[in-house]
Protein backbone atom coordinates (compact mmCIF):
# COMPACT_ATOMS: atom_id res chain seq x y z
CA UNK A 1 0.00 0.00 0.00
CA UNK A 2 1.19 3.56 -0.19
CA UNK A 3 0.15 6.87 0.53
CA UNK A 4 0.42 9.89 -2.09
CA UNK A 5 -0.29 13.45 -0.89
CA UNK A 6 0.03 15.68 -4.55
CA UNK A 7 0.33 18.93 -4.49
CA UNK A 8 -1.44 19.78 -1.56
CA UNK A 9 -2.63 23.02 -0.06
CA UNK A 10 -4.73 23.91 2.53
CA UNK A 11 -6.82 26.71 4.22
CA UNK A 12 -7.65 27.98 7.34
CA UNK A 13 -10.65 30.89 7.62
CA UNK A 14 -9.07 33.00 4.56
CA UNK A 15 -5.80 32.17 5.23
CA UNK A 16 -3.65 29.82 2.97
CA UNK A 17 -1.47 27.58 5.23
CA UNK A 18 0.20 25.94 2.66
CA UNK A 19 0.31 24.89 -0.50
CA UNK A 20 2.11 22.39 -2.97
CA UNK A 21 3.04 19.62 -0.63
CA UNK A 22 3.75 16.55 -2.11
CA UNK A 23 5.11 12.88 -0.97
CA UNK A 24 5.01 9.64 -1.62
CA UNK A 25 5.05 6.77 1.15
CA UNK A 26 5.36 3.00 1.27
CA UNK A 27 3.92 0.69 3.96
CA UNK A 28 6.72 0.63 6.32
CA UNK A 29 7.90 4.01 5.84
CA UNK A 30 7.54 7.23 8.07
CA UNK A 31 7.38 10.60 7.62
CA UNK A 32 8.54 13.07 10.04
CA UNK A 33 7.35 16.30 9.89
CA UNK A 34 8.52 19.38 11.70
CA UNK A 35 8.44 23.48 11.17
CA UNK A 36 7.78 26.21 13.71
CA UNK A 37 4.29 26.91 15.36
CA UNK A 38 1.73 27.92 13.46
CA UNK A 39 3.22 26.44 10.07
CA UNK A 40 0.83 23.96 9.36
CA UNK A 41 1.76 20.69 10.44
CA UNK A 42 -1.43 20.04 12.48
CA UNK A 43 -3.15 21.07 10.16
CA UNK A 44 -1.69 18.66 7.35
CA UNK A 45 -2.39 15.74 9.43
CA UNK A 46 -5.58 17.07 9.83
CA UNK A 47 -6.36 17.14 5.85
CA UNK A 48 -4.64 13.50 5.83
CA UNK A 49 -7.27 12.39 8.07
CA UNK A 50 -9.89 13.51 6.24
CA UNK A 51 -11.52 16.00 9.05
CA UNK A 52 -10.41 18.99 7.20
CA UNK A 53 -11.00 19.13 3.18
CA UNK A 54 -7.47 20.27 0.99
CA UNK A 55 -8.37 23.49 -1.01
CA UNK A 56 -5.97 21.86 -3.95
CA UNK A 57 -4.73 18.55 -4.58
CA UNK A 58 -5.16 15.28 -3.03
CA UNK A 59 -5.00 12.39 -1.01
CA UNK A 60 -4.73 8.93 -2.13
CA UNK A 61 -4.42 5.57 -1.43
CA UNK A 62 -2.90 2.93 -3.64
CA UNK A 63 -2.72 -1.02 -3.59
CA UNK A 64 -4.23 -0.85 -0.66
CA UNK A 65 -7.34 -2.69 0.63
CA UNK A 66 -10.41 -2.57 -1.99
CA UNK A 67 -13.26 0.31 -1.19
CA UNK A 68 -10.58 2.34 0.40
CA UNK A 69 -8.78 5.22 -1.90
CA UNK A 70 -8.50 7.79 0.90
CA UNK A 71 -6.62 6.87 4.25
CA UNK A 72 -9.11 8.46 6.83
CA UNK A 73 -10.80 5.03 7.35
CA UNK A 74 -7.62 3.22 7.81
CA UNK A 75 -6.02 6.23 9.88
CA UNK A 76 -5.62 6.80 13.73
CA UNK A 77 -5.35 9.71 14.44
CA UNK A 78 -3.38 11.09 17.44
CA UNK A 79 -4.12 14.94 17.94
CA UNK A 80 -2.87 17.46 20.99
CA UNK A 81 -5.71 15.82 23.11
CA UNK A 82 -5.85 12.48 23.71
CA UNK A 83 -9.44 12.24 23.16
CA UNK A 84 -10.23 9.96 26.84
CA UNK A 85 -13.23 10.84 29.26
CA UNK A 86 -11.47 11.95 32.23
CA UNK A 87 -14.35 10.29 34.38
CA UNK A 88 -14.12 6.71 32.65
CA UNK A 89 -11.42 4.72 34.01
CA UNK A 90 -8.62 3.36 31.87
CA UNK A 91 -9.97 0.66 30.89
CA UNK A 92 -13.41 1.23 30.00
CA UNK A 93 -11.96 4.15 27.70
CA UNK A 94 -9.69 1.41 25.91
CA UNK A 95 -12.96 -0.89 25.60
CA UNK A 96 -14.96 2.24 23.98
CA UNK A 97 -12.10 3.10 21.35
CA UNK A 98 -11.96 -0.73 20.45
CA UNK A 99 -15.49 -0.95 20.10
CA UNK A 100 -15.64 2.28 18.14
CA UNK A 101 -13.01 2.21 15.82
CA UNK A 102 -13.04 -1.24 14.71
CA UNK A 103 -10.04 -3.15 12.87
CA UNK A 104 -9.48 -2.21 9.44
CA UNK A 105 -8.94 -5.14 6.98
CA UNK A 106 -5.51 -7.19 7.15
CA UNK A 107 -4.77 -6.99 11.03
CA UNK A 108 -6.28 -7.04 14.67
CA UNK A 109 -5.88 -4.86 17.39
CA UNK A 110 -4.55 -6.21 21.00
CA UNK A 111 -6.26 -7.28 24.09
CA UNK A 112 -6.65 -4.19 26.06
CA UNK A 113 -4.28 -5.89 29.45
CA UNK A 114 -1.78 -6.03 26.11
CA UNK A 115 -2.29 -2.73 24.99
CA UNK A 116 -1.96 -1.66 28.72
CA UNK A 117 1.06 -3.03 29.35
CA UNK A 118 3.12 -2.57 26.28
CA UNK A 119 2.67 1.22 27.09
CA UNK A 120 3.76 -0.41 30.52
CA UNK A 121 0.61 1.01 32.33
CA UNK A 122 -1.24 -2.20 33.02
CA UNK A 123 -1.19 -1.77 36.44
CA UNK A 124 -3.69 1.11 36.70
CA UNK A 125 -6.28 0.25 34.06
CA UNK A 126 -8.77 0.49 37.10
CA UNK A 127 -8.20 4.24 37.48
CA UNK A 128 -10.27 6.94 36.21
CA UNK A 129 -7.90 8.21 33.17
CA UNK A 130 -8.69 11.59 34.84
CA UNK A 131 -6.06 10.87 38.09
CA UNK A 132 -3.36 10.00 35.77
CA UNK A 133 -0.31 12.01 35.30
CA UNK A 134 -0.24 14.22 31.77
CA UNK A 135 2.28 12.02 30.95
CA UNK A 136 0.64 8.20 32.12
CA UNK A 137 -2.46 10.02 29.81
CA UNK A 138 -0.40 10.57 27.12
CA UNK A 139 0.47 6.81 27.15
CA UNK A 140 -3.11 5.72 27.41
CA UNK A 141 -3.66 7.85 24.26
CA UNK A 142 -0.97 5.42 22.70
CA UNK A 143 -2.43 2.55 23.83
CA UNK A 144 -5.75 3.44 21.64
CA UNK A 145 -3.27 2.53 18.74
CA UNK A 146 -2.69 -0.63 19.89
CA UNK A 147 -6.76 -1.86 20.44
CA UNK A 148 -7.77 -1.17 16.96
CA UNK A 149 -5.77 -2.23 13.92
CA UNK A 150 -5.29 0.90 11.44
CA UNK A 151 -2.23 0.48 9.25
CA UNK A 152 -1.87 4.75 9.38
CA UNK A 153 -1.06 6.50 12.28
CA UNK A 154 -0.98 10.27 11.97
CA UNK A 155 0.56 11.41 14.88
CA UNK A 156 0.65 14.96 16.42
CA UNK A 157 2.80 15.98 19.07
CA UNK A 158 2.97 11.98 20.09
CA UNK A 159 5.74 12.74 22.72
CA UNK A 160 4.34 15.51 23.99
CA UNK A 161 4.88 15.20 27.81
CA UNK A 162 6.65 12.12 27.86
CA UNK A 163 9.42 11.26 30.00
CA UNK A 164 12.75 9.49 28.27
CA UNK A 165 11.71 5.70 28.78
CA UNK A 166 8.19 6.45 27.71
CA UNK A 167 10.07 8.05 24.44
CA UNK A 168 12.09 5.27 23.98
CA UNK A 169 8.85 3.13 23.94
CA UNK A 170 7.02 5.04 21.77
CA UNK A 171 9.86 5.08 19.11
CA UNK A 172 9.70 1.07 19.83
CA UNK A 173 5.67 0.98 19.51
CA UNK A 174 6.47 2.72 16.08
CA UNK A 175 9.23 0.63 14.73
CA UNK A 176 7.26 -2.51 15.44
CA UNK A 177 4.27 -0.97 13.59
CA UNK A 178 6.48 0.26 10.60
CA UNK A 179 8.14 -3.54 11.28
CA UNK A 180 4.65 -4.80 9.94
CA UNK A 181 4.35 -2.77 6.95
CA UNK A 182 2.22 0.22 8.64
CA UNK A 183 2.86 3.65 7.93
CA UNK A 184 3.35 6.75 10.31
CA UNK A 185 3.09 10.28 9.28
CA UNK A 186 4.06 12.23 12.91
CA UNK A 187 4.39 15.99 13.51
CA UNK A 188 6.39 17.09 16.15
CA UNK A 189 8.95 19.43 17.71
CA UNK A 190 11.35 17.05 19.19
CA UNK A 191 13.10 13.55 17.47
CA UNK A 192 11.18 10.78 17.78
CA UNK A 193 14.44 8.33 17.65
CA UNK A 194 13.94 6.43 14.96
CA UNK A 195 16.07 6.39 11.96
CA UNK A 196 15.63 5.90 8.70
CA UNK A 197 12.57 8.23 8.17
CA UNK A 198 11.34 10.75 5.54
CA UNK A 199 11.08 14.21 6.43
CA UNK A 200 9.17 17.27 5.46
CA UNK A 201 10.01 20.74 6.32
CA UNK A 202 6.95 23.10 6.67
CA UNK A 203 7.63 26.92 6.24
CA UNK A 204 4.27 28.46 6.26
CA UNK A 205 3.85 31.85 5.28
CA UNK A 206 4.10 35.35 7.17
CA UNK A 207 0.74 37.33 6.52
N1 LIG B 1 -9.91 27.02 12.93
C1 LIG B 1 -9.02 27.90 12.47
N2 LIG B 1 -9.37 29.05 11.85
C2 LIG B 1 -8.47 29.91 11.38
N3 LIG B 1 -7.13 29.73 11.46
C3 LIG B 1 -6.72 28.60 12.07
C4 LIG B 1 -7.61 27.62 12.60
N4 LIG B 1 -6.90 26.63 13.13
C5 LIG B 1 -5.61 26.94 12.94
N5 LIG B 1 -5.50 28.12 12.30
C6 LIG B 1 -4.25 28.76 11.89
O1 LIG B 1 -3.59 27.90 10.97
C7 LIG B 1 -2.18 28.05 11.11
C8 LIG B 1 -1.55 26.67 11.18
O2 LIG B 1 -1.91 26.07 12.41
P1 LIG B 1 -1.45 24.59 12.77
O3 LIG B 1 -2.11 24.24 14.07
O4 LIG B 1 -1.69 23.72 11.60
O5 LIG B 1 0.13 24.80 12.95
P2 LIG B 1 1.22 23.84 13.61
O6 LIG B 1 2.40 23.85 12.70
O7 LIG B 1 0.63 22.50 13.91
O8 LIG B 1 1.54 24.60 14.95
P3 LIG B 1 2.10 24.12 16.39
O9 LIG B 1 3.54 23.75 16.19
O10 LIG B 1 1.94 25.36 17.23
O11 LIG B 1 1.24 22.99 16.86
C9 LIG B 1 -1.96 28.95 12.33
O12 LIG B 1 -1.63 30.24 11.88
C10 LIG B 1 -3.29 28.92 13.03
O13 LIG B 1 -3.53 30.12 13.71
Amino acid sequence: MRLLAEGLSARRGEDLIFKDISFDLAGGEALVVTGPNGSGKSTLLRVLAGLLGADSGRVRLKGGPAGFDHPRELSHYLGHRNAMKRELTVEENLIFWQRFLGDSPGGSGDGLVEAATAVGLADIIHLPFGYLSAGQQRRMAMAKLLVAYRPIWLLDEPTAALDVSADRLFAGLVARHLERGGIVIAATHQALGFTGVKSLEMTGFFH
